[in-house]
């Protein structure tokens, strides 16, 4: 392990917030010393060390304090109580546009930048046509920067960030602003940066990002510290402070329709749906508000003699977690409820992803399940061995029809919506199991080898 580069000692920080503000003279004189105020602690005892050469992700939900400890780790901010220790020469891209005077061109900028990072005129010369290139700002580099967009103001201030050559690189969530083209050409140059050694704190909302390029990561939660650690293990505990937030994963059944709203219903796997009268046959329904972001859901209630009462996902084995782990095994139980006896019904179940992509349907004249059901309440669970995708928030919409497939008797869209957590490395949108050969044809002063490892 390196050395400590960046110290971060019990660091706390606070921002007093007025809530009026006396103009006048005479309210200044009425009211002096005693402007209402309240404390906000952005930062609570973060402590933590950051060594030579590594990467460290810095996730939390908005407002959780990770601009807060950057500024304080970059000196932009003095902390309130504790200290940070830096070793090296640091450079950071933080806030949209901080650092750049307004009135001046990017030319000027650039070598305002540059001094105030301790380079000489002529050093900064050297790197000036680097900067101006990889910013892809050439024709505009004369003009002010308050002209420029807000995606030319994050190349001006990654460009300067990266090729002042700094033995520490802190970039904070502004990276996110531009296009993605540029985004991808940011994460090569960090990835050089990883490989010359250098150290490197960011701000990342995207666990993919996190898994693929950091050592290590640190969790804020309300200002406070609540991870440090292996990066797979920081995207979930971001997850569940994600889900702390928006309290428990729900399964939202859609209105009946002609009810007021949607109502919430338990945990997967927990109790079994509420009983109660089915609502008047409509069709369609209210959309239904969906959380987490999730579209708006539907009710398709065609009238029939079958319904459905709610949706509900587990994980079998799993129950006592409020998300599903990728590779697990997924259930999916429709319950519904029969006026008459339906013989030949077909459930049929999607699940898509948070951009609504579908990922999979099937049903149960696919899989090869006649059902005969009787009149009454039931469940009908349909299994999956594994759900192969990484995290994020997935829904599933379920139906029911007749056999032919030719009537639909009741649809929910989406029905529920479950979260799911990735522990491993490996990014990408799905988890598959792997295993690696190694075949070595020849071997100089031996014989050829087979090797095997297996690797999840
Ligand atoms: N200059 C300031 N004055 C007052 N309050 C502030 C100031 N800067 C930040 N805060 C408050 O401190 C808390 C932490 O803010 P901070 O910007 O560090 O969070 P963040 O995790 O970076 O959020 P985001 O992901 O939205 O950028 C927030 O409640 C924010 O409103």
């Amino acid at each position: 392990m390196g050395d400590t580069v960046v110290s971060v000692e019990q660091v706390s920080k606070r921002f007093r917030l007025y809530h009026e503000k006396y103009t006048s003279l005479k309210e200044r004189v009425i009211h002096a010393g005693r402007v209402p105020y309240e404390d906000l602690w952005a930062l609570r005892d973060v402590s933590f060390e950051v060594h030579e050469g590594e990467t460290v992700g810095i996730l939390g939900r908005n407002g959780s304090g990770k601009s807060t400890l950057l500024k304080c780790i970059c000196g932009v901010l003095q902390p309130t109580s504790g200290r940070v220790v830096v070793r090296g020469k640091l450079s950071g891209l933080l806030e949209l546009g901080a650092g750049f005077q307004q009135e001046l061109s990017g030319r000027d900028n650039i070598y305002l930048n540059g001094s105030m990072l301790g380079m000489s005129k002529r050093e900064i010369d050297r790197v000036f046509d680097d900067i101006v290139a990889f910013a892809e700002l050439e024709q505009f580099i004369d003009n002010q920067v308050k002209f420029y967009s807000s995606g030319m103001y994050v190349r001006l201030g990654f460009a300067v960030a990266v090729n002042v050559d700094p033995d520490i690189l802190v970039v904070d969530e502004v990276l996110a602003v531009g296009d993605e083209r540029f985004q991808r050409k940011c994460m090569e140059r960090i990835r050089q940066f990883q490989e010359e050694g250098r150290t490197i704190l960011f701000v990342s909302h995207s666990p993919d990002q996190v898994r693929a390029i950091c050592d290590r990561g640190v969790v804020l939660h309300n200002g406070a510290m609540v991870g440090l650690g292996a990066p797979g293990e920081m995207v979930r505990i971001f997850r569940e402070t994600l889900l702390a937030a928006d309290g428990p994963l729900r399964a939202e059944e859609a209105p009946a329709a002609g009810s007021a709203g949607a109502e919430p219903v338990g945990v997967p796997g927990g109790a079994a749906p509420e009983e109660a009268e089915p609502g008047p046959e409509a069709a369609p329904s209210a959309p239904a508000p969906a959380s987490d972001g999730v579209e708006a859901g539907s009710t398709l209630r065609l009238g029939g003699p079958v319904r459905i009462r709610e949706v509900q996902v587990r994980q079998p084995g799993a129950e006592d977690k409020p998300y599903l782990v990728t590779g697990g095994p997924l259930s999916v139980q429709v319950f519904y409820e029969a006026g008459e006896p339906v013989d030949g019904a077909v459930v049929s179940v999607e699940v898509r992803d948070a951009n609504d992509g579908l990922l999979l349907r099937t049903d149960t004249a696919i899989l090869d399940k006649p059902l005969d059901l009787p009149p009454g309440r039931g469940v009908v669970e349909v299994r999956f061995a594994s759900f192969p995708f990484l995290d994020g928030t997935y829904t599933v919409s379920a139906g029911i029809a007749n056999r032919l497939g030719g009537r639909l008797y009741d649809w929910r869209e989406p029905a529920c919506q479950f979260e799911v957590m990735y522990p491993g490395r490996g990014s990408g949108m799905v988890a598959l199991p792997a295993e690696v050969l190694l075949e070595i044809e020849e071997q100089a002063g031996g014989p050829a080898a087979v090797a095997g490892a297996e690797a999840r």
